[in-house]
């Protein structure tokens, strides 16, 4: 069985990868520490001089030599002091940068149905909360500790040059200061990590309430959500409470230990004065060493506290980055002529999402859509009608059948080739807060200013934009608040428009707009249709009858197909969906 710290030591090295870019600056700073360390051990040494030869001896020339080697080696000291704390500083610093930014590149490659299973303030905690718990005790803790356990092998050196027989008191003690350093180093881990989850579940909740801040209010759940955040933070603070304890009776009981030792060597030191046996300075130079140890072995139990917190933090963290996407651009892509002649098949595709393996949201679906068509799906609420994009996105793989794109499945494909051929214009419009070009230019990173105002006239989007206080400039706030529910559509159909995908996937909100926001909308759509094969979620007749061809879900099976007239005559279910349509 391994110690808590050597296996929170086994969990820091997995940070080698981070660490290694760095090594230069790493044994810089080792050795500022050497030097820094080896000079404070040769005080002792001036101390016993000044003492014995100084003040005893009454010799104003050893005095003054004594005190400029010391001066000179308090110059020392302060330099490989500097040079240590701002290269180890640096390096916290630059690890957790470099640490962050390799998390947020995990993250955003990761399948949609990791963001299910895992609630996004939990991920934000370890990319905020857990790196900068690392940058600390990488960036000062374990420079601080490896300082200490240095000057403790020395100084222990130094004490047997000194004096043998008080050195070996000093040990006696050692193993009883190791063993509380063990055992309550393997609780403060455990604590630890349940206190960053606790942190986490903090963040997570008060995110929650944030974002849906409108729902809270106007149910009047201010006090209600005020009462289930303070139980949050208090189980956070419990937790927390418990590792404080630890660390604190660790530290105590080392600090009490370690100078139980120093009486007792005091004493016998003391004795072999008054006896002749030893002179002052040694003494003098004994303690000195002796208090290096003990503040050393203090230190470095302090620390190993705090390593143990880190190893819980990096375990976290590891976690996360060797997650892998379940969906995957294959090694060696098939290679994708772009063209505009665009052929979808979907073969036997039947699925069922992760999180409900027992239901299958979409079930033997055979489909063919040819370039330019477009194909409106129609059917109850839950039929698979928006599953269905998710698996042209490929945000999910089917479990059965295969999806092909110009007769190549999509899995064979680069995500890339794939999804550069899709452009899809959500159920509920979201935007970014930033600018109305950040919104548009979204779909096409490249595009010039008049690129970005065309797609915005042709998304019938202009005459708005241009009316807003700065223009194109305007700063539309978190997810678009500024902006209706129809601007916001036709900032989303612009971004499509502008992207020139030469699918277009809509999943048609339009329901939820008045009369006029509905036309302006409808014309855009319109317009991105132009030329385009089109998959779209109809909820209105009018996209219906516009469609070449309508296809009809129902509970994640296609049950009928044909024009709106045949299905009129032939397809009880969509006969039932239009009637419930005309009397709306
Ligand atoms: N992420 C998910 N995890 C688990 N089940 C899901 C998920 N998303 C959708 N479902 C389920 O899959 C089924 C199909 O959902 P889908 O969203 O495709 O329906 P829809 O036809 O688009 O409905 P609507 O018209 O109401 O948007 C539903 O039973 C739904 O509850």
């Amino acid at each position: 069985m391994s110690t808590p710290s050597t296996s929170g030591f086994n969990t820091l090295q997995k940070l080698w990868p981070f660490l290694r870019p760095y090594k230069w600056v790493l044994a810089g700073a080792l050795a500022a520490l050497v030097v820094t360390a080896g000079t404070t051990l040769t005080m002792g040494k001036s101390i016993q001089l000044l003492i014995d030869q100084g003040f005893i001896g009454e010799s104003l020339e050893q005095l003054n030599q004594t005190l400029v080697w010391m001066f000179v080696a308090v110059v020392f000291i302060a330099g490989g002091t500097f040079a240590r704390f701002y290269l180890v500083t640096w390096l916290g610093e630059r690890v957790t940068a470099d640490l962050r930014q390799a998390i947020f590149n995990k993250i955003i490659t990761l399948h949609p149905s990791y963001f299910e299973e895992n609630r996004s303030g939990e991920i934000m905690s370890r990319l905020t909360t857990d790196t900068t718990l690392l940058q600390s005790i990488i960036g000062s803790s374990l420079s601080f500790a490896l300082r200490s356990f240095v000057m403790m092998l020395g100084g222990l050196a130094m004490l047997f040059i000194t004096n043998i027989k008080l050195t070996l008191i000093v040990l006696a003690v050692v193993p009883l200061v190791l063993i509380p350093i063990i055992v309550f180093g393997r609780r403060v881990r455990t604590l630890s990590r349940k206190s960053q989850d606790s942190i986490a579940d903090v963040g997570t909740y008060a995110g929650e309430i944030i974002q849906q801040i409108k729902t809270v209010q106007s149910y009047r759940h201010e006090s209600f959500e005020q009462v289930a955040f303070s139980a949050e933070v208090e189980k956070a603070f419990s937790v927390a409470k418990q590792r404080i304890l630890q660390r604190s009776t660790l530290i105590s009981v080392v600090i009490l230990l370690s100078f139980t030792a120093i009486g007792s060597m005091l004493w016998v030191g003391g004795y072999d004065v008054m006896n002749g046996n030893m002179t002052g300075g040694e003494l003098a130079a004994f303690v000195f060493y002796a208090l290096l140890v003990a503040s050393g072995v203090a230190s470095v139990s302090e620390v190993l506290g705090e390593v143990q917190r880190a190893a819980g933090a990096t375990e976290r963290l590891i976690e996360l980055m060797d997650e892998e996407s379940l969906i995957q651009s294959p090694t060696v892509p098939a290679p994708f002529l772009a063209s505009h002649a665009i052929h979808l098949t979907l073969d036997k595709v039947s699925f069922q999402y992760p999180s409900r393996p027992d239901t299958a949201a979409l079930l033997n679906v055979d489909l063919e859509i040819k370039t330019g068509e477009s194909v409106a799906i129609v059917g109850p609420s839950g039929a698979g009608k928006s599953t269905l994009f998710e698996l042209l996105l490929r945000f999910y793989d089917p479990q059965q059948g295969q999806i092909l794109l110009n007769g190549t499945d999509l899995k064979a494909l680069s995500l890339d080739d794939v999804r550069h051929q899709m452009a899809l214009v959500p159920q509920q419009p979201t935007l970014f807060s930033s600018d109305v070009w950040h919104n548009i230019r979204y779909g096409k990173p490249d595009a010039s200013d008049e690129e970005v105002k065309a797609a915005a006239k042709s998304a019938y989007a202009l005459e708005f934009i241009e009316k807003l206080p700065q223009g194109f400039d305007s700063y539309l706030g978190e997810n678009g608040v500024r902006l209706s529910g129809g601007q916001k559509q036709r900032i989303i159909i612009a971004r499509a428009i502008l992207n020139d995908a030469n699918i277009l996937l809509l999943d048609e909100a339009t329901s939820a707009l008045d009369g006029e926001s509905e036309f302006k909308v409808q014309q855009a759509l319109d317009k991105a249709m132009e030329n385009r094969t089109t998959l779209i979620i109809a909820h209105r007749l009018s996209t219906v009858k516009n469609a070449d061809r309508l296809i009809v879900m129902d509970h994640g099976e296609i049950v009928d197909m044909g024009t709106h007239a045949d299905l009129m005559k032939t397809s009880s279910l969509y006969q039932k969906l239009a009637e419930r349509q005309f009397s709306e």
